[in-house]
């Protein structure tokens, strides 16, 4: 069955966007963040903290696999890092599945991830002058997986419900 994958950075809407698309379109909604999480009953924070990034790394993919495989039409909302690691970005673009990229400017990421660090180990920790320097430079590490995707969608200065109606003119 069909899956409808959003990808992006940190902070580009990825999770608000998938539930609010999931109310319109009345199919269901996962977020990868939230499956890992309920999977080993640690939050993303602890996971990281007692067991390392690489550990997340791979439990993100084997549940982005089973995800994936699983029998429902899905709207996924991706983890920032999913498409970078562990060759996930050759599932963007697998029979059944259309991916949009999220596409949001540094000042966009850097405004609203700004007050909303704390969950996201990868940040939690960082200034605000690191922040900036960071998803810099770490957006454009990332650009190369995130172009991957079948549709690229702009979020920068679009409510959420603008957001909601460009991705299902891209899907039409
Ligand atoms: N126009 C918008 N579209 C999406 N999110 C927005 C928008 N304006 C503000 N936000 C806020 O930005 C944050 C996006 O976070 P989230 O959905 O968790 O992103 P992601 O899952 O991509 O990291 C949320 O706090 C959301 O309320
Ligand atoms: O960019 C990343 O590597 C990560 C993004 C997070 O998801 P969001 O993009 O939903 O914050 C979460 O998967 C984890 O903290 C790692
Ligand atoms: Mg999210």
């Amino acid at each position: 069955m069909k899956k409808i994958v959003l990808l992006g950075y940190m902070g580009c809407g990825k999770s608000t966007i998938a539930q609010k698309l999931s109310k319109i379109t009345e199919i269901p909604f996962l977020d990868l963040d939230k499956c890992i999480e309920n999977k080993v009953n640690l939050t993303i924070n602890e996971i990281f903290d007692k067991q390392g990034e690489i550990y997340f790394r791979k439990l993100e993919h084997e549940t982005f696999l089973e995800l994936l495989q699983s029998p429902q039409e899905i709207i996924i909302g991706l983890g920032g890092g999913t498409p970078c690691y562990a060759n996930n970005h050759e599932l963007l673009n697998k029979e059944g599945v259309t991916s949009v990229y999220l596409k949001a400017s540094i000042d966009t990421l850097y405004g609203r991830l700004l007050h909303n660090k704390s969950k996201r180990p990868l940040i939690a920790d960082k200034n605000e002058q690191e922040m900036r320097e960071f998803i810099a430079t770490h957006l454009f590490e990332r650009s190369f997986y995130y172009n991957q995707a079948r549709h690229k969608v702009t979020v920068d200065g679009r409510t959420i419900d603008e957001t909601v109606s460009d991705i299902l003119k891209v899907l039409a």
